[in-house]
């Protein structure tokens, strides 16, 4: 089986060629690859499919996901499926351009939330149109013990994105927050942050499946949503463990920008993962 390995600000991934979508891509295959001892070690796996080719359901945008070539099946690193994944679908579309299999320097990807616009905007960078996102109100979090409160934001996948005003690297993320499960029936990823400058906030996240990772980019505009509030528009710096994105957020939705990088490309062994 072919792979290819990526990051996006340090949140890595594990590239699945499947263009006709003929791997039976199971959760005890996905953490078997994710493990970072046993395996190739990733915080979550892009299999890269044709849309034509799934017999999946596309909801809730099932149309505009039709209408792109490519769709990018995100799991978590525990073999879990999410609806998107901001870092993710930057190197999806890295990906998609090193391999030849896009030439446009701007093209749509299908996710499970929906068509997202992906484009070249800079030396190494790539932007997506993460679209509109949405403020749910208040939440909490109990995060090692101690409650947090935060605003629940939806990108797609849900967030709960907690201002804090100690230092951050403070915050003990090894265990899973727990979080409310009537507010978040289906789990969720929970970012703790802090303005450090004018326009600049520094955050960490704990994934939902993946547990905490250097870069989350739903995280991070989930957090830029949360600062802006319901001012109409905004522009932020947000800094992470694996370095940092630009998030522009207007009346059309938000738009990501970070590095997408593919590192390595080889063959997994028949037979060597455990699963
Ligand atoms: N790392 C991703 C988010 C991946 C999905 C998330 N763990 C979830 O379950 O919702 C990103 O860059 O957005």
């Amino acid at each position: 089986m072919r792979f290819a390995k990526g990051h996006g600000t340090e949140n890595d991934f594990v590239i699945l060629p499947d263009p006709d979508g003929e791997l039976d891509l199971t959760p005890t295959m996905v953490a078997a690859l994710c493990d970072r001892r046993a395996g190739i070690g990733a915080d979550g796996v892009l299999r890269v499919v044709r849309t034509k080719a799934l017999g999946v359901d596309l909801s809730p945008d099932a149309r505009s996901a039709e209408h792109c070539e490519w769709f990018m099946d995100y799991r978590n690193a525990d073999g879990s499926i999410a609806e998107m994944c901001g870092n993710g679908v930057r190197v999806f579309g890295r990906y998609l351009l090193d391999s030849g299999r896009v030439a446009a320097r701007e093209f749509p990807v299908g996710t499970r939330a929906g068509a997202r616009q992906v484009s070249v905007t800079g030396e190494g960078a790539i932007t997506v149109d993460m679209g509109r996102v949405r403020l749910m109100g208040e939440g909490a979090a109990v995060v090692a013990g101690r409650r947090l409160r935060g605003q629940r934001v939806m990108v797609g996948n849900p967030h709960l994105a907690c201002a804090v005003e100690q230092p951050i690297e403070e915050i003990d993320l090894t265990t899973a927050p727990s979080l409310d499960s009537e507010a978040f029936p289906e789990g969720g990823n929970v970012e703790v942050y802090r303005r450090v400058e004018p326009g600049v906030l520094q955050m960490r996240v704990y994934e939902r499946g993946s547990g905490e990772t250097r870069s989350c980019g739903t995280g991070i505009v989930a957090t830029a949503a949360a600062a802006t509030g319901d001012d109409s528009a905004a522009s932020w710096t947000v800094r992470v463990p694996g370095g940092e994105c630009t998030v522009e957020i207007d009346d059309d939705g938000a738009r990501l920008t970070g590095p997408a990088v593919i590192v390595a490309e080889g063959s997994i062994l028949p037979g060597a993962l455990r699963y």
